[in-house]
């Protein structure tokens, strides 16, 4: 059987409503359920996007360092009050090696943010003044808003193909509660690699560990890669498939909660990221439905049914950024 394990759909009949439309539902809809990632042929111009929107996001990280610190979470920087959204700092002790903002559905919507509830799933997002990078908020803003767009269009396209209703898959997003994620993978410091276990490659192509293998937890991941590569994929037979880049495409895969929803017949895929000698940029999109949206998967039993929020922040409390966090610290 020579199946491939990633496939890569064009979306363009989807968008465009056009002949070949049944064609992409299905072919979205067998990657959903068979191999829990796909690659998706999407030009940032068929989202109303500027082609260059990707390096334009990617300024962020050319700001100096005391001004991504004070984005920082409160893990990172005590004195500030954000816990779940702003920036995170590479950390040497981790295996992962990443630095990145995380940003809420308020640098789109600025209404969906609660300043006075407490929730940290919904505090608003930190962000560099306008004058520190001019235009920057405006493509966030942008991006952020075509993504919401895709997702739908995507979660859509999985409720006709899994013949379930646009009210379960696709209502819960309206004001939804998506995290957009620019991430830099800095190179490692000779000395600190010098001391791990390479995981591929020969002399100047050896790669490390930099993102540790995990699920991600929401919905669909719509993710963007640079050019540098090391997105890899766990396969059933236990090795790693890399998901190459390629132009003008995102990769696409499935979350734990989405296979939750489904009944189990979307599959979530652990992946991993190799590297380390090279700077490497990413842009996930955390699609994913409103914090008090309740989920219950078709046919499943009342007693089954949860809500988004609840759900979301005990998986999170697994990966190492968020470990040890209250949900609502300020209560006693
Ligand atoms: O950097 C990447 O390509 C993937 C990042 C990722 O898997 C994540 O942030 O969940
Ligand atoms: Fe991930």
């Amino acid at each position: 059987m020579t199946e491939t394990l990633i496939p890569h759909i064009d979306l363009t009949p989807l968008l465009e409503a056009g002949v070949g439309r049944d064609a992409v539902i299905e072919a979205i809809t067998a990657a959903a359920c068979h191999s829990g990632f796909m690659t998706i042929g999407v030009a940032p111009e068929q989202l109303g996007l500027p082609a260059d929107i990707h390096a334009r996001l990617a300024r962020f990280f050319t700001l100096e360092d005391a001004a991504k610190r004070q984005l920082a979470r409160h893990k990172f920087e005590p004195d500030n009050a954000n816990v779940y959204r702003g920036y995170f700092p590479p950390q040497n002790e981790d295996p992962t090696w990443k630095e990145g903002i995380d940003m809420g559905p308020d640098v789109a919507h600025p209404e969906r943010v609660r300043t006075n509830d407490g929730d940290p799933l919904r505090e608003p997002t930190p962000l560099p003044a306008d004058s520190e990078l001019p235009g920057w908020a405006a493509d966030i803003a942008a991006y952020y808003e075509a993504m919401e767009r895709l997702g739908r269009q995507i979660a859509g396209a999985l409720a006709e193909g899994l013949d379930i209703s646009r009210e379960t898959l696709v209502t819960p997003f309206d004001a939804g509660n998506s995290t957009l994620r620019l991430i830099h993978y800095p190179e490692r410091p000779a000395e600190t690699l010098a001391t791990m276990p390479a995981v591929d490659g020969e002399g100047a192509a050896r790669r490390w560990l930099v993102g540790v293998p995990h699920f991600d937890n929401g919905f669909i991941t719509l993710l963007w890669q640079d050019r540098v590569g090391g997105l890899q994929v766990h396969t059933p037979d236990g090795g790693w498939e890399e998901v190459p880049p390629r132009d003008n495409a995102l990769v696409v895969n499935f979350g734990r909660l989405l296979a939750d929803w489904s009944g189990g017949r979307i599959q979530a895929t652990e992946h991993r990221i190799v590297g380390g000698s090279r700077s490497r940029h990413s842009i996930p999109f955390f699609f994913e439905p409103a914090v008090d949206a309740v989920i219950q998967a078709p046919g499943a039993p009342a007693e089954s049914r949860y809500v988004y929020g609840d759900r979301l922040w005990e998986r999170m409390l697994e990966f190492v950024e968020f470990q040890g966090l209250e949900r609502f610290a300020k209560e006693t």
